[in-house]
């Protein structure tokens, strides 16, 4: 990958690496954009095959948070970060101590969360170098692990996803494939269980996957036969890229909507499955749950106006879905239309010169 020349492509701010020897910190930080406000996007911890499957990654989430927060009406930019390294074995207050201390240096510009493998307690122990970090603990005054609300909000979107492919939006019944039963599919399991839907389940790690059945009644099938499974929604929970040519041609679902970012593994597999009939629930709109709760921390935490907010998701998939039908496009592309009118008009917005204590005029001593 040419950075510069990707970076320029998709107008990116940022692209730090940051490295710490004592605590063996290898991490990415980038921020795509800003124009809407402060970027802020989870830490993602991960084992990569190499450092440019790393950076690619957190470029690619980087821009999704960009346009997760403007599709959800919110006043931030998009960043991510990603740490090298097994969440499983890797983790030491050192490093997310380090961490903290490059997230302190960007002064404000990234402001970071969980992702995949980290935790509140991780966000904890980046909170002692940095005030740029959400999703802390409550005794903060903060929200805490916002993975069940993101749940919440995919849950939502599923149902209104559901009523654009059945003409009703109850999940009683209805079969869905979860790939990846973590944090946050884990929570969206309870609710489907609780509405009646049947649940197939599958991830990488046994212990999630027996969890999930063990509560849930699920029926475990292997990673690789979790896209033939003859099922009514597909939801994708766990790393991005698994809509893609390979997975296709073997999907039985009629419904694509779950938690993970970046599922289409190229923007021409969302061009494909409109193609194919699939009601496809844009990632970064179905999953912005976790974005709006942490966002209302910033304003000092309220969860009743925050799950109000998550509520929303409902209608937005709503109106994806009139803009689809309505201009004849793919709902990934639908989706990129209503958050871009909205970046491009902040862009254009010209204030009028406001005095403030940040104005030039106030600068000198
Ligand atoms: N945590 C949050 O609030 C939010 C998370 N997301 C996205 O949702 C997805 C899940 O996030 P979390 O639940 O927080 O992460 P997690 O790490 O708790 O769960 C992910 C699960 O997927 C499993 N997995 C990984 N590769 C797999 C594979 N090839 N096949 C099957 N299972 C596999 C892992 O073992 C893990 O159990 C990620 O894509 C994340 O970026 C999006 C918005 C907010
Ligand atoms: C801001 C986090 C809670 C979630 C996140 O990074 C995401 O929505 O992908």
């Amino acid at each position: 990958m040419k950075l510069f020349e990707y970076m320029e492509k998709y107008d990116y701010e940022e692209l730090l690496l940051c490295q710490d020897k004592a605590s063996g910190l290898k991490a990415i930080i980038c921020i795509h954009d800003t124009t809407l406000g402060p970027a802020l996007g989870g830490c993602r911890m991960w084992t990569y095959d190499s450092e440019e499957e790393a950076i690619e990654d957190a470029l690619r989430l980087a821009r999704g948070m960009t346009y997760k927060a403007a599709a959800a009406g919110l006043n931030l930019g998009g960043g991510k970060s990603v740490i090298i390294g097994d969440p499983r074995k890797d983790k030491s207050e050192a490093l997310f101590r380090a961490f903290g201390r490059f997230v302190q240096g960007l002064n404000g510009r990234y402001i970071t969360a969980e992702d995949v493998g980290t935790t509140v307690e991780d966000m904890d122990l980046i909170h002692e170098e940095t005030d740029y970090v959400t999703g802390i603990s409550p005794a903060f005054g903060s929200s805490g692990n916002p993975s069940p609300v993101t749940a919440y909000g995919v849950y939502k979107g599923m149902k209104a996803t559901v009523r654009q492919a059945w003409g009703d939006d109850s999940l009683e019944g209805k079969t869905i494939a979860v790939q990846g039963v973590g944090n946050v599919a884990y929570n969206l399991c309870r609710y489907l269980h609780e509405e009646g839907a049947r649940l197939i389940v599958t991830d990488i790690n046994q212990e999630a996957v027996r969890r999930a059945v063990e509560a849930f009644g699920a029926r475990a099938v292997d990673p690789n036969e979790i896209y033939s499974v003859e099922c009514d929604i597909f939801a994708p929970c766990a790393l991005g890229g698994v809509i893609n040519d390979e997975t296709i041609p073997q999907l039985k679902a009629r419904v694509i909507a779950g938690a993970a970012n970046n599922v289409l593994r190229e923007e021409r597999h969302g061009d494909q499955i409109h193609e194919l009939g699939f009601y496809y629930a844009p990632d970064y709109v179905i999953n912005a749950g976790g974005l709006i709760n942490v966002a209302d921390e910033l304003l000092g935490y309220n969860r009743d106006r925050a799950m109000r907010k998550v509520e929303t998701i409902y209608d937005n998939i709503e109106k994806v879905f009139e803009i689809s039908r309505r201009d004849n496009i793919p709902t990934y592309r639908a989706a990129d239309r209503m958050a871009e009118e909205r970046i491009q008009a902040m862009k254009n917005a010209r204030s009028t010169f406001l005095q403030n204590p940040k104005s030039i005029l106030n600068m000198k001593e």
